[in-house]
């Protein structure tokens, strides 16, 4: 738990601005509060990452109005930005859960375009950027964090230009023509590149972003495409070089996989499957409560297959863990309904006294159970309809060192363009959705150990720290660029979408 420590409150020469800090202030029944670990797969990747530098976060607490001091968790200074309960209406969940979110998910739900929510979120970002200012001391390296902050480069440069700033996009970057429906398309493009370096996940959410550069913003940009931790895109902005690349996230792998392996995991793990009435097999979800997850994908994909005598509902179980997210956003209310309706008529139609078939869960969950639910799981579930990365398909994966399970994954997810040996599917064609499901049910053991290698091989070799190392040695050093660049007016029609 987090103290404050006045004594330890100085400048940091490296400070990471997002959103939330890495834990969240809980305000209880009885009025007093404490602190818990905060949700999203942001704070699992940096948080490491941020221990090991000795550095500062920037960002808010989570609930309205707390006056909260910063605080000191081992070697990491949190900086607790303050929101007040309007602001988090407008900014949070308004602009950039109701606005920018749907957009960036390929307009899954249809965005909302306020001008207010649009105050707020120049004014949030402005403090936020104040805050970063404040923290870091001089010549220091600022990473700035995901959507909920685009303008806050150019703001930050504006406060100190002896600063070297980074961002980092952890959803994906839009299609060019769904980006342009945004009434504020130029001053996010702007915003944006106050930074030295913009990462994204993948190359083409890159590409989308240099094309938006030259046509929306009327700089110069680099030709060709750009690659993955390699040959950086460029775009010149007066006199100053901006770089934008692909970096593809990832998890402390060795870590999970080292945890995986210990005695009180595996016994919780064959217990779980006890408790579930030793099933043949255990399908597993694992997901903030967010509509672009497509945990309705699978279980209508499970329905349909039970229906048409595919898949055996006295043999097979499957757990749905759900983070609450975003609870008061509409579409996400929504949504809860839903899938809480859709598991009900699963369980109606075919579960027994004692034996559900799906089992709901709808509350956080510990890292030590979750990483036994990963041993536990026979087929792993991953379906979003679009996802920036999803870092819970790479868990899995580190969780296998028996080399036992298997992995359905969305190919509209980042994760797909490295995990290609998982069950891939299209969320959008239900009848491939089944087939998937059903072929990882039913794959020979030594076509599934086959599989889980390669798997393993890649998430092993490609963590977190190997994320974080390539961004920023590329925002010290500048890093490889691509060749020659191309005058707004001389643009080629180039690869729109991300994938
Ligand atoms: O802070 P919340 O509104 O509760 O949301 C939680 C986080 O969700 C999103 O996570 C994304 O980042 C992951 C790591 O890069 C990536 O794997 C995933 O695909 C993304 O959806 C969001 O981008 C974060 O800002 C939120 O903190
Ligand atoms: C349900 C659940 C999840 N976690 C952890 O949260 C992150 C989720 O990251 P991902 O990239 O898959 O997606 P979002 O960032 O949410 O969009 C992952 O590390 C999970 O292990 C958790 O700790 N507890 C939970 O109950």
């Amino acid at each position: 738990m987090p103290v404050a420590d006045p004594t330890t409150f100085t400048e940091s020469d490296f400070v990471v601005v997002a959103n939330r800090l890495p834990v969240d202030l809980e305000r209880l029944p009885d009025g007093t509060t404490r602190w818990k670990r905060s949700p999203g797969g942001l704070v699992t990747a940096l948080e490491p990452i941020l221990r090991t530098h000795r550095g500062a976060w920037v960002g808010w607490a989570g609930i309205a109005d707390a006056d909260v001091d910063p605080l000191v968790d081992d070697d990491l200074v949190m900086h607790p930005v303050p929101l007040s309960a309007q602001e988090i209406a407008d900014y949070y969940e308004g602009f950039s859960n109701a606005t920018l979110w749907p957009l960036y998910h390929d307009v899954i739900v249809r965005p909302e375009y306020h001008r207010e929510w649009w105050n707020a979120y120049v004014e949030v970002n402005r403090r936020f950027a104040e805050a970063a200012a404040k923290a870091a001391a001089q010549g220091a390296t600022v990473w700035i964090q995901d959507y909920q902050l685009q303008l806050v480069p150019k703001m930050l440069r504006m406060l100190r230009p002896d600063l070297t700033i980074g961002f980092f996009l952890h959803i994906p970057f839009p299609p060019v023509e769904l980006f342009m429906q945004m009434p504020w398309r130029t001053e996010i493009v702007d915003g944006l590149l106050g930074a030295d370096l913009i990462g994204f996940h993948l190359p083409g959410g890159a590409q989308n972003f240099l094309y938006l550069a030259r046509r929306l913003a009327g700089h110069q940009t680099s030709r060709g495409n750009v690659g993955v931790r390699s040959k950086l895109g460029v775009v010149q902005v007066g006199f100053r070089t901006v770089r934008v690349g692909a970096f593809p996230i990832s998890i402390a792998s060795g870590e999970l996989d080292e945890q995986s392996r210990r005695k009180s995991i595996r016994d919780r793990a064959k217990q779980i499957r006890k408790e579930l009435g030793n099933p043949k097999h255990i399908m597993l979800g694992v997901d903030r409560l967010d509509y672009t997850k497509g945990i309705d994908v699978r279980l209508d994909a499970l329905h349909e297959l039970i229906a048409e005598g595919r898949v055996d509902p006295s043999q097979t179980v499957m757990v749905q863990l759900a983070t609450p997210s975003r609870e008061r956003v509409e579409s996400y209310i929504h949504m809860r309904g839903e899938i809480e309706k859709m598991v009900s008529r699963i369980n109606g139609e075919y579960a027994e006294v004692g034996r559900p078939v799906v089992h709901y869960i709808h509350r956080p969950v510990p890292r030590d159970e979750l990483i036994a639910f990963f041993v536990a799981a026979d087929v792993m579930l991953v379906t979003p309809l679009r996802d920036g990365m999803n870092l819970v398909a790479k868990e899995y994966v580190a969780c296998r060192s028996d080399l036992g399970g298997a992995l359905v994954l969305s190919e509209f997810t980042g994760a797909a363009a490295e995990l290609r040996q998982a069950f891939l599917c299209n969320p959008h064609d239900l009848e491939n959705v089944k087939d998937q499901m059903e072929a990882a049910l039913s794959q020979p053991r030594e076509d599934g150990r086959r599989h889980m290698r390669a798997l393993r091989r890649q998430v092993l070799t490609h963590d977190v720290d190997r994320w974080a190392r390539a961004f920023l040695d590329a925002l010290a050093h500048g890093g490889a660029a691509g060749p020659a660049l191309i005058a707004p007016e001389e643009t080629p029609e180039p690869e729109l979408t991300e994938r």
